[in-house]
């Protein structure tokens, strides 16, 4: 994350004593991520994260993230655990902004990418896909097209900026994506930002995911080329095979795809690379003065972009049909 929002001493300890968690030994602010402001919050009884939620996180939404990741631990997957002060009530308020404590998740997130970190992803997605399979609440996803549209038509006239002649090729691609989006496609709750600093693994072992903040309802595959795009490119932008081919068969081995879910990947891949283009490029160009953040590159995403304008099936991604779909 980020801190866009600094906390007191004063306020701190008010907000402390509303819980049975024994006295603040420390509260440091997070410098990773980008969206909400996180402490990592030392207590008589362990570390904890601190949460104050900012611009992107709709309060009202609050409700169905708290509500999923206590679904999804009931369900036995690894993820931060709200947590509720003496009232019975997680979801608070602290400097002006809701704020939530969580539990703390053991491990690290890989900063060098592995194709066995893409099998375990794989699988690990899978069966959030299957758990969520009766979580009854819903949240549309805000940030489909007419959330792209949106966020271009607000970064549209300073985009050239950023990269000469973006404004038109994001145009151009908006439009393509309007003609061209599937539909009817396996829907259900997604993550929607599994990237590689929302998964941690404790060794060679993936432990946890985070970070549940965009998760909404959408097409399950959709997951699966965002993920396809935040952990199968290279830092020099090729596209490694090997890693999709990982991600992809452990994925099916627990959740098979679907002949119609395997073609439609190439126009989800370029539908989430504009969805990430999209927010960076907003981001880069409206980053908070003083703020302890850092904006990621929209760039790399314009890069995977272009790449996946060029894919007309699963074999331009050196995949084939037993890479995905079942042996
Ligand atoms: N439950 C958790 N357990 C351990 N570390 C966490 C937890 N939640 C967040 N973090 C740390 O905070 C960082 C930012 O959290 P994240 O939820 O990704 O923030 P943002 O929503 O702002 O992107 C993570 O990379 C991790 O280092
Ligand atoms: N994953 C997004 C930014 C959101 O950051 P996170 O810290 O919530 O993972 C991107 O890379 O653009």
């Amino acid at each position: 994350m980020a801190v866009y929002t600094e906390v007191t001493d004063e306020d701190l300890s008010s907000f402390a004593a509303q819980y049975d968690l024994g006295a603040v030994l420390s509260c440091k602010g997070i410098a990773e991520g980008v969206e909400n402001s996180n402490f990592l919050l030392v207590t008589e009884r362990g570390p904890y994260i601190l949460t104050l939620y900012e611009k992107r996180t709709r309060k009202e939404d609050l409700p169905f993230f708290l509500g999923l990741m206590e679904h999804l631990a009931e369900k036995g997957i690894a993820c931060p655990l709200p947590v509720a002060a003496r009232d019975g009530v997680a979801l608070r308020e602290l400097c002006g902004r809701p704020a939530v404590i969580v539990t703390f998740l053991a491990g690290m997130w890989p900063r060098r990418i592995t194709p066995q970190h893409c099998a375990q992803l794989g699988e690990a997605l899978a069966r959030l896909h299957l758990a969520v399979g009766d979580f009854r609440m819903e949240r549309p996803n805000a940030l489909a097209l007419p959330g792209w549209k949106d966020l271009f038509a607000r970064s549209a006239p300073r985009a050239d900026e950023v990269a000469p002649g973006l404004r038109e090729t994001l145009e151009t691609e908006l439009a393509a994506l309007e003609a061209n989006w599937p539909a009817g496609l396996p829907a259900g709750v997604i993550h929607a930002d599994l990237f590689p600093d929302n998964v941690f693994f404790r060794g060679d072992s993936l432990s946890g995911l985070i970070d549940f903040y965009f998760a909404c309802n959408d097409f399950l595959a959709y997951d699966v080329a965002i993920c396809i795009n935040a952990w199968c490119f290279e830092i020099d932008g090729s596209f490694n095979a090997t890693k999709a081919r990982l991600l992809l068969s452990n994925y099916r081995k627990v959740r098979p795809l679907s002949r119609a879910e395997l073609d439609a990947l190439p126009w989800l891949c370029r539908g989430s690379a504009m969805r990430f283009l999209l927010t960076r490029l907003y981001d880069w160009l409206n980053h908070p003065p003083g703020a302890f953040v850092r904006p990621k590159d929209p760039l790399e995403y314009l890069r995977k972009l272009r790449f996946h304008q060029t894919v007309r099936g699963l074999g331009d991604y050196f995949l084939d049909d037993s890479d995905a779909a079942g042996a």
